[in-house]
């Protein structure tokens, strides 16, 4: 291939309705394209990036079930197994109505770099469902969960693919669906994370994607002598991610200012504590209603239908969903002065967004590097599953944070510009390449 758009080119004609997957494979590309040509000869040799870009399995099921008045519902299910070749397929489950099978490749595309980055032996996978768990009951989304399992049980195990949690898909969803694995499978094993504490699952495992995306941005700031503490924060989301980066903030001195859902944020400009941050949580996850009612509770602001990138900062991370932040959202940062943007949730940032925060050189810690503690714990979930052992809460935060320091070592150690400072995609890109490339250069043409 002659140059990195001939081969952008031939991705979108392969597969020309799936722009969030171009854009994931546009970003990598881009990055590794130059490395590739000054020192990756033999990757290009073995077509590498042609392999990497085509999903080793993609499964696509229908998943009828009953809903509360007897009616039988459709939904479509998807399991996209992206490369196997450093481990057991590992990536999350989504269950939300914008699930497309371009989302969950973009998704999975990303997976293999980030499980790369990790240090730990898994490959990527990702896959979910267009369907709604919201204003659902718990006995629908039990059926629901049941039916998908019934399918999806078929193409898992603790050594083949190990799904976990995404959007849509917490501690509640992995129950039922483990439920029906150990029923139809006859067999108690490690075949899925995020697993409650009382029947295999890891401690700290809900709160590491959140956690280990502060310890990323404290990595980060800390190249520029900076500490987070006393930084204002604004945060998007308030689900599992949002509210783990919020709770490790809030604990090392920080000021969060904003949380959000898909109707709106809330502003607090005194700061969302520990006592307000329990408070959301319950709304959440127990009772599951909308943020709109903190605003009500609280007496501060609300903003419907808007996302919190204009309100000022010295660090925002964009904990929701993918392209929440264009490149308007970044000029506002850019002109508010943020000095750091951590990407706590897959792909938050559009593709100009992402250039002109790079072209002004602030901190930007990409989602496959500093969401990646997340996947990380979930490998030390199986680590600990395969010994049928638990590890205590110390344990598991401190080989979290030590993951999270080494992936913002790798990063920095391929990321470096010319100038000294990190160019943290490029960095993430091509550590997360190596690895992976050299194991199926090692396992020949498959
Ligand atoms: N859970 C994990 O361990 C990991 C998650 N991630 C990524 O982090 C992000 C958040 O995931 P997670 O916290 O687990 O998911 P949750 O379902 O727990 O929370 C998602 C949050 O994002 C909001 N949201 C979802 N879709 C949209 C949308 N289209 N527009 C605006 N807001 C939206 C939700 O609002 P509402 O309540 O209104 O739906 C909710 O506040 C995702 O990008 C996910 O891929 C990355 C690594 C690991
Ligand atoms: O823990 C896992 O296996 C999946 C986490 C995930 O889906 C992600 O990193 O995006």
């Amino acid at each position: 291939m002659t140059s990195a758009e001939a081969f952008m080119d031939r991705v979108r004609s392969r597969d020309p309705n799936e722009p969030e997957f171009h854009q994931a494979v546009a970003e990598v590309v881009e990055s590794l394209w130059p490395w590739l040509h000054r020192e990756g000869q033999r990757y290009l040799d073995a077509q590498i990036l042609e392999r990497l870009v085509e999903p080793e399995r993609v499964v696509s099921f229908r998943i009828a079930w009953v809903d509360d008045a007897g009616k039988i519902q459709v939904n479509r299910g998807y399991r996209i197994q992206m490369n196997g070749a450093i481990g057991p397929y590992k990536g999350g489950l989504r269950f939300h109505p914008t699930v497309t099978l371009s989302v969950l490749k973009f998704l999975a595309f990303e997976q293999v770099f980030k499980n790369s980055l990790t240090t730990l032996a898994m490959g990527g996978g990702k896959g979910g469902a267009d369907f709604d768990p919201k204003r659902k009951s718990d006995a629908e989304v039990m059926r629901f969960c049941q039916s998908f399992m019934t399918e999806l049980q078929r193409h898992i195990g603790p050594d083949t693919d190990v799904p976990a949690g995404d959007i849509g898909v917490g501690g509640r969803e992995i129950g039922y669906m483990f439920g029906q694995y150990r029923r139809l499978r006859h067999r108690f094993d490690g075949v899925l994370t995020g697993k409650g504490p009382e029947w295999g699952g890891s401690l700290i495992r809900p709160e590491a994607t959140g956690y280990g995306a502060i310890y990323f941005a404290q990595e980060m700031l800390a190249t520029q002598g900076q500490r987070i503490q006393d930084k204002t924060v604004i945060i998007s989301g308030s689900g599992n991610v949002a509210q783990f980066a919020a709770e490790k903030c809030i604990a090392l001195g920080a000021k969060v200012v904003t949380m959000s859902d898909s109707s709106g944020f809330i502003h607090d400009p005194a700061g969302i504590d520990s006592e307000k941050l329990a408070w959301i949580m319950e709304l959440k996850n127990v009772r599951r209603e909308r943020l709109k009612e903190y605003a009500e509770h609280f007496g501060v602001e609300y903003y419907p239908g808007q996302r919190p990138w204009a309100i000022p900062c010295h660090v925002a991370v964009p904990c929701a969903t993918q392209n929440e932040l264009d490149s308007d959202d970044a000029k506002q940062l850019l002109d508010n002065h943020c000095m750091c943007v951590v990407e706590g949730a897959n792909m938050p940032l559009t593709t100009k967004a992402v250039a002109q925060l790079q072209s002004h050189k602030i901190l930007f810690g990409p989602g496959k590097a500093a969401n990646a503690g997340g996947v990380a714990t979930s490998g030390l979930e199986m680590a600990q599953n395969s010994q049928r052992m638990y590890w205590s809460r110390e344990r598991v935060d401190g080989e979290l944070h030590t993951i999270m320091r080494k992936i913002h070592a790798a990063c920095c150690e391929h990321g470096q510009r010319p100038d000294g400072s990190i160019d943290y995609v490029a960095g993430a890109n091509i550590a997360g390449f190596i690895k992976v490339a050299n194991a199926m250069l090692a396992q020949g043409c498959l």
